[in-house]
């Protein structure tokens, strides 16, 4: 130890990556910038590399913001959202920076229907209501109060008893959570849609405004697909839709089908009360024989060899102790859960980037 404070260039080492965990948020904030103010849409319509002033007048900012917006968006260029490319100077002009849409800025590009844009995923995620809690975690560990988690001991109240009081966040949930659906549930189809051949219904507990779902029913149209949501969820959603949507709750009755879908909902729970959810879907589908099957969409941690999956698991695991209680689980963990409800088998049907496709059969 003493060795190691006597090594300078360690020491000076140290603090840099001390730093590194300080100011990584600025990362997300500058990220949650960019998308308010419609950075990589601008870029798009631009059918091109575009310089700052032209953002400026592109986005309507005022003049006075040009110098800032230049250092926003080096810094957005060296963390890799955007590229950038120095221009050759105009006779007698000065040299212009112009900033080009990356493969991960594309996916906040709103069309095609905003079908791909996950800008509505960023604005959910990094909405004060969820990163509040995150700066108050120290607080909970040392609170008697009993608060199961950072965002009950601040906001007083379960997520889902937010998006019921709070119609704003209500929306701006749902609509992160359906780009976010519409996006995966495109790959799952395409690289996995054996998981849903030969079934004839199906239920999405916990489906939100049906995203997934309606990319099950279009992509099968012969299967029969509804979604299972709380009442301020799917209340005033359209009824002659794709979708079926039925207010109620996933603790009382799952309405019955061939298949039950729980996508991104068991990390949202403790052990017994996933297997209390389990049970009701066991009880909605038929048996194996008869092709019942419960399709989770989750990840299984410890299932990548990539350092970078492996952080982003550990970021999702504390990311569900600080907002709901729930928690990331490995397969032998999910192995336990299923079995305690009663399930007899389960396969791992894919695995796509941090998340798995698993069928599990009663
Ligand atoms: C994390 S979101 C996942 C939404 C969607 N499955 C997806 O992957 O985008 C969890 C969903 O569970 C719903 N939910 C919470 N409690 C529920 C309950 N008791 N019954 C039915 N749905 C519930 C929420 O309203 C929310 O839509
Ligand atoms: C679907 O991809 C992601 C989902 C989530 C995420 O975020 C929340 C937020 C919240 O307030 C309550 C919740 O129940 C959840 C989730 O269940 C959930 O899955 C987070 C992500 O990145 C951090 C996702 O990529």
């Amino acid at each position: 130890m003493e060795q190691y404070w006597d090594d300078d260039d360690l020491l000076v080492a140290a603090q840099s990556d001390l730093w590194n965990h300080l100011f990584v948020f600025l990362k997300s904030m500058s990220l949650k910038c960019a998308v308010e103010l419609g950075i990589p849409d601008a870029i798009h319509r631009h059918s091109g590399p575009v310089s700052v002033p032209d953002l400026v007048a592109a986005l309507s900012l005022p003049a006075a913001r040009l110098p800032p917006l230049r250092r926003l968006m080096r810094m957005l260029a060296f963390s890799r959202l955007f590229t950038r490319q120095t221009s050759e100077a105009a006779a007698g002009g000065e040299e212009e920076d112009l900033y080009g849409l990356t493969p991960t800025s594309r996916l906040l590009v709103d069309d095609a229907g905003g079908r791909r844009s996950l800008a509505p995923f960023v604005r959910a995620m990094l909405d004060p209501v969820h990163t509040a809690p995150c700066l108050h975690v120290g607080d909970w560990f040392k609170a008697a109060d009993g608060a199961a988690t950072p965002f009950e001991a601040v906001h007083g109240s379960v997520i889902w008893g937010v998006t019921r009081s709070n119609p704003e966040f209500n929306a701006v949930f749902n609509e992160g959570m359906a780009a976010d659906g519409t996006f995966i549930m495109d790959v799952i189809v395409r690289k996995c849609g054996h998981v849903f051949r030969g079934l004839r219904s199906l239920v999405d507990v916990g489906g939100g405004t049906g995203a997934a779902a309606g990319i099950v029913a279009e992509a099968f149209p012969h299967i029969k697909c509804a979604v299972l949501d709380l009442p301020q969820v799917v209340q005033g959603l359209p009824a002659d839709g794709p979708v079926d949507f039925v207010a109620g709750s996933m603790f009382e009755r799952v309405p019955p089908a061939d298949a039950v879908m729980l996508k991104w909902i068991l990390h949202d729970w403790d052990d017994e009360v996933c297997v209390r959810i389990l049970q009701k879907c066991k009880e909605a589908i038929p048996s194996r024989e008869a092709g019942g099957k419960v399709i989770v969409v989750e990840q299984v941690t410890g299932s990548s060899p990539e350092e970078k999956s492996t952080e982003m698991q550990h970021f999702f695991d504390v990311w569900m102790m600080i907002l709901t209680g729930g928690r990331e689980r490995d397969e032998q963990e999910w192995c336990k859960i299923f079995t305690e409800a009663g399930f007899s088998d389960y396969k791992i049907a894919a695995t796509l980037g941090l998340r798995s496709v698993i069928e599990v059969f009663p």
